[in-house]
């Protein structure tokens, strides 16, 4: 979701894991050579989201890296597909009242720039969250834990599974293991 911390905890766990951080949205801007909000009030929402699956299929072919998607990339289903295949996706997920904390002086966010942006947020989620699960293969809650307890999580879920090693990941950001 918008402002679910996609863009704070992808660089904090690029940086983690020692590889590059691609924030999907600015890739656009820069192909677009201009801002996500001025080109979808010139051309509107379809023709954005052709630009972004464009970009989410270039940049998922280049891995390692982690990847920040914008919000409304797994509304198409080729999206859902090549993020699922083609990489690991974490689902950030927060309620819409601790977006709306967090958003509420945003002023970039163009579906946000409504009359009641917390309404905005609820019909998103709720359109968006079955997406979200659908496309994820781990699911975090952001609501309570600090960024850094986030990546945490993140890089634990990524162990797990076998797809980080453990030993290439500076121990300052692996959790403590317990006591024994
Ligand atoms: N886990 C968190 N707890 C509290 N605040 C957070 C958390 N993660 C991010 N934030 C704050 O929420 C705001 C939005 O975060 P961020 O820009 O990373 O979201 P995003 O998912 O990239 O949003 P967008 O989809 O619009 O690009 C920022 O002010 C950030 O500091
Ligand atoms: O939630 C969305 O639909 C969007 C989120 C942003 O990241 C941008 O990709 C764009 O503003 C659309
Ligand atoms: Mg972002």
């Amino acid at each position: 979701m918008p402002g679910a911390g996609k863009s704070t905890a992808g660089r904090h766990l690029a940086h983690a894991l020692g590889v590059a951080f691609v924030d999907a949205d600015h890739v656009i801007e820069q192909r677009l050579g201009c801002s996500i909000r001025s080109f979808f009030e010139r051309e509107g929402e379809a023709a954005f989201r052709d630009i972004e699956q464009q970009v989410i299929a270039d940049i998922v072919a280049q891995p390692p890296q982690v990847i920040a998607t914008g919000g409304g990339a797994v509304l198409r289903e080729a999206n859902r597909q090549s993020l699922r295949e083609g990489s690991t996706v974490v689902y950030l997920r927060a309620s819409p009242e601790e977006l709306f904390r967090r958003l509420r002086h945003d002023t970039q966010r163009p579906l946000l720039q409504v009359a009641d942006p917390l309404r905005k947020l609820r019909e998103l989620f709720r359109d968006r969250d079955p997406l979200y699960r659908e496309t994820a293969h781990f699911i975090i809650e952001t609501g309570r834990p600090s960024v850094a307890t986030l990546i945490n999580m993140v890089l634990m879920q990524l162990e797990l599974a076998g797809l980080v090693d453990p030993q290439r990941v500076p121990s300052s950001v692996l959790p403590r293991a317990p006591r024994t």
